[in-house]
C-alpha cells in the first residue's frame, strides 16, 4: 500500500490515495498504521475517494479507528494532495465529507506551490441536540459542567463534528492530559467530543490546545479552531475574524456575517512517502 504522510500545523495523517471505496478494515489499519512505535505514526488515516457530488470524497479515521465526520486539517491536505498530483487542475474545488457536505475549497497557488488552503467549512451547528449534547438550547454557551470534582463552563459547536470549547487562565500551560479524557468521554456528550481549552488574546487573537475524540492531543485541530472562533463570537470575545493559535502555529478563521458560513485558511504540508503492509 502506498501512502504519503502529510500535516496541517503538525496534525499529522496517513494519506491514501487510489481505492473505490472505504476499506473494511479501514478502523484496523488506521490504529495500526498510526502507531508511533509499530506503525507509521499519525493521528489519523484518511482515504481521498471518488464522489458523486464533489471532485472527491474525504473519509477519516481517527488513531482509536473511530470514524470523524469531519477534519478541517486533513481536508486541507487532500486538495494539495489532488492539486500537487494533477488529479484535478483548478484552484477552486470541491471536497465531499460525510459530516459537513461538500465544501468548496480554494488553493492559493505562489509560484507552482500550494501556500495557504481556504475552506468553506460550512454553516456552524449550535443546537444542543444536534453537536450532539444532551443540552436542549440553543445556543449553549458558557454552560456548566462537572469533571471529577471541578466545575468546568463549556459553549458547544459542530462543524460536522462536536466541539466543547473551555475558556481557561493559561490555554497553553493547561493540564491537557488530565482533563481532556475526562471531557471527551462525559455523558453530556452522546457521540463523545473534541475537546479545546482557548485563552482570549484579544478581539483577533486566541490562544487553543486540544484534546481530540479518538486521537487525543494533538497539535493543532482545524475544526476545532473554526468552533473556538465561534464559540468566542457567541461569548463576546471576539470579533468575526481571528487568528486561532495553536500548538503546531496559526489558522485564520472567519465566520462571515453575511452566509453564516465559517471559512478556515492554514496550510497543507507533505513529509514523506511510503509503502506499507
Ligand atoms: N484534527 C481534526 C479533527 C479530526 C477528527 C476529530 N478527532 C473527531 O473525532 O471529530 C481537524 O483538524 O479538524
Amino acid at each position: 500500500m502506498e501512502f504519503t504522510k502529510m500535516h496541517g500545523l503538525g496534525n499529522d495523517f496517513i494519506v491514501v490515495f487510489g481505492e473505490k471505496q472505504l476499506p473494511a478494515d479501514a478502523a484496523e489499519l488506521a490504529v495500526k498504521w498510526c502507531n508511533r512505535f509499530f506503525g507509521i505514526g499519525a493521528d489519523g488515516l484518511v482515504y481521498i475517494l471518488p464522489s458523486e457530488k464533489a471532485d472527491f470524497q474525504m473519509r477519516i479515521m481517527n488513531s482509536d479507528g473511530s470514524e470523524a465526520e469531519q477534519c478541517g486539517n486533513a481536508i486541507r491536505c487532500v486538495a494539495k494532495y489532488v492539486y500537487d498530483h494533477g488529479h484535478v487542475t483548478s484552484e477552486q474545488i470541491t471536497i465531499e465529507t460525510i459530516g459537513a457536505g461538500v465544501q468548496p475549497v480554494t488553493l492559493n497557488v505562489l509560484d507552482g506551490k500550494v501556500a495557504t488552503v481556504r475552506v468553506d467549512m460550512g454553516e456552524p451547528i449550535l443546537d444542543g441536540l444536534q453537536v450532539p449534547t444532551t443540552v436542549d438550547a440553543n445556543p449553549v454557551v458558557d454552560h456548566s459542567i462537572e469533571a471529577n470534582g471541578q466545575e468546568f463552563k463549556f459553549t458547544a459547536v459542530s462543524m460536522g463534528n462536536p466541539h466543547a470549547v473551555i475558556y481557561v487562565d493559561d490555554a497553553v500551560n493547561f493540564d491537557l492530559a488530565t482533563w481532556g479524557p475526562l471531557l471527551e468521554v462525559h455523558p453530556m456528550f452522546p457521540k463523545k467530543i473534541n475537546v479545546e481549552f482557548a485563552t482570549v488574546r484579544d478581539r483577533g487573537f486566541v490562544d487553543m490546545r486540544v484534546w481530540e475524540r479518538g486521537a487525543g492531543p494533538t497539535l493543532a485541530c482545524g475544526t476545532g479552531a473554526c468552533a473556538t472562533l465561534v464559540s468566542s463570537v457567541l461569548n463576546g470575545h471576539t470579533d468575526r475574524t481571528a487568528v486561532i493559535s495553536l500548538k503546531g502555529g496559526d489558522l485564520h478563521i472567519e465566520w462571515n456575517e453575511a452566509d453564516n458560513h465559517v471559512y478556515m485558511t492554514g496550510p497543507a504540508e507533505v513529509v514523506f512517502k511510503g509503502y506499507t503492509s
